[in-house]
């Protein structure tokens, strides 16, 4: 029911205003609890979706194809660079990933939010594009050797992978000043919470308010 107060600018009787969406990125040395911050914030909140990358690595345990990744060939996923069809892509660890520029464009438009776990090339190439639209978060680890511990607890890449990741990381760590927030991913849920709070604030950006100058002249008008 529409309350007493209720102004037909707002989207809501929250007190809503239309927006348009946002990209939220999270990159991280690999090991360092993206997926695991990822997957926390699409349970809990029903506003934002994963924008699913392809990739040419094969699945690990348990990843479903289509939820976790679109895992393609080489040929296919050359195919799509060459269609133009790939908001952004980058070779990491050996093998390709990209962002299908498909559902993103539409969806941000229309106000939804994407979440993006990409490394920090394709955070750039993303900022290059869509500046506005972007909110960049780099999660650290405590240490390297919490690190080390993470990915081999993790269970499911061999030591060969492990190996090369972890001397890989330092190399990733060195782009933590391309980003906008930076958390230590000490504690899961004090880290959680904090990626809750810039969501919530970057959400209220007058930028993205597009229903903002709408409702404003509304309160402008002379009363009638
Ligand atoms: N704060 C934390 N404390 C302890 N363990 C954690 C924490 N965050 C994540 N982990 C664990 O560390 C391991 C690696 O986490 P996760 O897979 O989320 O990393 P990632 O950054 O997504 O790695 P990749 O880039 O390789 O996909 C997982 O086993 C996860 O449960
Ligand atoms: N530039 C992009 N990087 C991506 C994309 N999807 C994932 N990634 C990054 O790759 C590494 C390795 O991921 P893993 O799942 O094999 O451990 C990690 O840093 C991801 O963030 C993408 O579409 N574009």
């Amino acid at each position: 029911m529409t309350s007493p107060s209720h102004n037909p600018a707002l989207s809501s009787d929250h007190g809503d205003l239309p927006r348009r969406g946002l990209m939220f990125i999270m990159s991280s040395p690999s090991g360092a609890g993206k997926t695991t911050i990822s997957r926390m914030l699409l349970e809990r909140d029903p506003s934002i979706r994963m924008s699913v990358s392809c990739t040419t690595r094969p699945p690990r345990p348990g990843e479903v194809d289509g939820k976790d990744y679109h895992f393609v060939s080489q040929d296919r996923f050359d195919a799509t660079i060459a269609a133009e069809e790939f908001l952004e892509w980058a070779h990491v660890f050996g093998k390709s990933y990209g962002t299908p520029k498909a559902q993103v464009e539409a969806g941000l438009a229309a106000g939804q939010d994407y979440l993006f776990d990409i490394d920090w090339q394709g955070t750039q190439q993303l900022y290059q594009k869509l500046e506005r639209d972007v909110v960049r978060v780099f999660l650290l680890p405590p240490s390297i050797d919490e690190l080390r511990r993470r990915l081999t607890g993790r269970g499911t890449d061999s030591a060969e992978v492990i190996a090369d990741r972890m001397a890989r990381a330092q190399s990733e760590i060195s782009h933590w000043d391309g980003y906008d927030y930076v958390l230590v991913n000490d504690d899961v849920d004090r880290c959680y919470a904090k990626v809750e709070q810039i969501l919530a604030a970057e959400r209220l950006k007058r930028a993205r308010q597009t229903g903002l100058i709408g409702f404003a002249r509304t309160l402008m008008a002379p009363a009638g």
